[in-house]
């Protein structure tokens, strides 16, 4: 007679699972809670106890760590060894092991829970038993989610076979679910116990949400993962209201324009392209501060992703319907907005919390045989501006430039940035040389850039790039300094009459 272990937390379809086994004609072996789930619903069970001849202890910490449980998965049936230490030993084999592991990830998620009850759903036995039963596939069926109840059952009871590689692919879902449910575990207990860094290995929980289309070019096949343990709040945590599916380049290009707009307290409205922005505002209310994003670039904002950090009105969504975008991400939309937003077929609205902060950890990229990993780039606590100019920027200078500091650290590098009165007016991300990002930032914001301020993400190495800000009008100056040149860099901005203040702080982004 064939014998099938079941062990379960997740009970759905068990009931289902027990009754068509038993009926084929498998002896059924089951743990303490699943047995008298099993029993009550008249399915006929042996307890694992009972076939060990040990009882269940320690409050369910042993249940099955038994070499009669292990060795009937593990023996091979085509060893004489193995089976006749087995019938020494008097072990009988198990053919079907069924089991699913304590709800370690939605204990962690209970905002209520203890760190004893997130330890207690650490589950040991389970996973020991899918482990041996993957191990053993050739002759042992393993099944470790209740969706692949049916699959198996199926040709069971038509008397069929079930081929190896159907068992080896039980047996990879069962690797790959033991690792993700280790690495959870290992994320939290790093989480919770040792914040500040790595220790020697690094395994990483995630969760496939769904393939995409294509990646970033229609020949790439691309996939979306979210954390296992994520937290609440991040950019993955959208809500789609309306709209097709979300593209690799949309979710690339909506969390850096969320991360942007969580910069500001006050009403504002960034527009992203391939992940820089073309144009961003704060206003006294969210309409003005779209309508000036968008007149800061209103050629690249076409086909762009905006990210706003208040209920999109209606006012707003009606500026918004006159431009192609390609989604609008908010905190929450009127249902005014969405009425006149729904009505245009492409656009996607997502919601999720822009108007909270968010503080993610690490920033990670692959490279080839490896990745690289660092913290995320928030500006230190201590950063502060100090004035390197005869000139001190004026109330309203400081103002335009904490603004553009705060979005220029999210341009790709080189990175120059010119704003005024709390607009972005020129952009130039991702040049080989800060000559060339300014002159492109300098050129875009043309007549406007005189009495604005210019960003640097990283300090001048030469006077050069000052001279084209001072030919421009600029008025006033922020970067981290540094530089061997800042003398001659300082001495440029006092020719010209502008204001210039370090950070101390560089923000390269690659
Ligand atoms: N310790 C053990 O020997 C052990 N054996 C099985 N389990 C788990 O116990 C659960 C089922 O328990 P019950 O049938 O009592 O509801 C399953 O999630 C299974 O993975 C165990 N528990 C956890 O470590």
């Amino acid at each position: 007679m064939r014998r099938a272990l079941i062990s379960v937390s997740d009970k759905h379809g068990v009931v289902e699972l027990g009754k068509r086994l038993a009926a084929i004609g498998f002896e059924i072996l089951s743990t303490g809670g699943t047995y008298r789930v099993l029993e009550e619903a008249g399915v006929d069970a042996t307890e694992v106890s009972e076939a060990t001849g040990f009882p269940e202890c320690f409050d369910g910490r042993v249940k099955t760590l038994h070499p009669t449980v292990h060795g009937g998965i593990l023996a091979r049936r085509d060893s004489e060894k193995h089976q006749e230490e087995a019938a020494k030993l008097g072990i009988e084999m198990i053919d079907l092991v069924a089991v699913n592991l304590y709800p370690f990830r939605q204990t962690v998620q209970k905002p209520e829970s203890t760190l004893e009850d997130i330890i207690e759903n650490i589950d040991i036995g389970g996973p020991t038993m899918l482990r041996s039963a993957a191990k053993n596939y050739h002759d042992v069926l393993v099944l470790c989610d209740p969706a692949d109840y049916e699959a198996v059952l199926e040709p069971l009871e038509r008397g069929e076979a079930i081929s190896v590689e159907e068992r080896a692919k039980l047996a990879l879902k069962v690797f790959e679910h033991t690792a993700h449910y280790d690495a959870m575990i290992a994320s939290f207990m790093a989480k919770t116990f040792r914040p500040e860094g790595f220790g020697r290995t690094l395994s990483l929980a995630y969760d496939v949400v769904q393939p995409l289309r294509y990646g970033e070019n229609p020949h790439q096949k691309a996939w979306f993962l979210r954390d296992a343990l994520p937290a609440q709040g991040a950019s993955t945590d959208f809500k789609q209201l309306h709209g097709k599916e979300l593209s690799f380049n949309n979710l690339n290009d909506l969390d850096a324009a969320v991360r942007m707009v969580r910069e500001f307290e006050a009403p504002a409205a960034v527009a992203v392209k391939h992940t820089n922005p073309c144009g961003v505002a704060t206003g006294s209310d969210l309409v003005s501060a779209y309508v000036k994003a968008h007149d800061a670039d209103p050629v690249s904002i076409f086909g762009g992703i905006v990210a706003l950090n208040r209920e999109v009105d209606r006012e707003t969504a009606l500026e918004m319907s006159k431009t192609f975008l390609e989604i609008i991400v908010a905190p929450a939309f009127s249902e005014a907005a969405l009425e006149v937003l729904k009505a245009k077929k492409n656009i996607r609205l997502l919601t999720l919390p822009t108007d909270q902060a968010f503080e993610d950890d690490y920033d990670i990229k692959r490279i080839e045989g490896g990745l690289l990993i660092q913290q995320v780039d928030a500006e230190p606590a201590d950063m502060a501006l100090k004035v390197v100019t005869d000139r001190v920027p004026t109330e309203d200078e400081l103002r335009d430039l904490r603004f553009a500091w705060s979005i220029c650290r999210h341009v790709k590098s080189n990175a120059i940035l010119v704003a005024k009165d709390g607009v972005t007016l020129g952009v130039g991300p991702g040049q080989t040389n800060r000559v060339g990002a300014a002159e492109i930032a300098l050129k875009q914001a043309g007549e406007e850039a005189k009495g604005a301020v210019l960003a640097s993400d990283a300090f001048f190495p030469f006077a050069d790039s000052v001279e084209s800000a001072a030919a421009a009008g600029i008025a006033a100056i922020i970067q981290p300094g540094g530089s061997v040149k800042d003398d001659e860099v300082i001495e440029a901005c006092n020719k010209f009459g502008i204001a210039m203040v370090f950070t101390g702080v560089r923000h390269f982004k690659h």
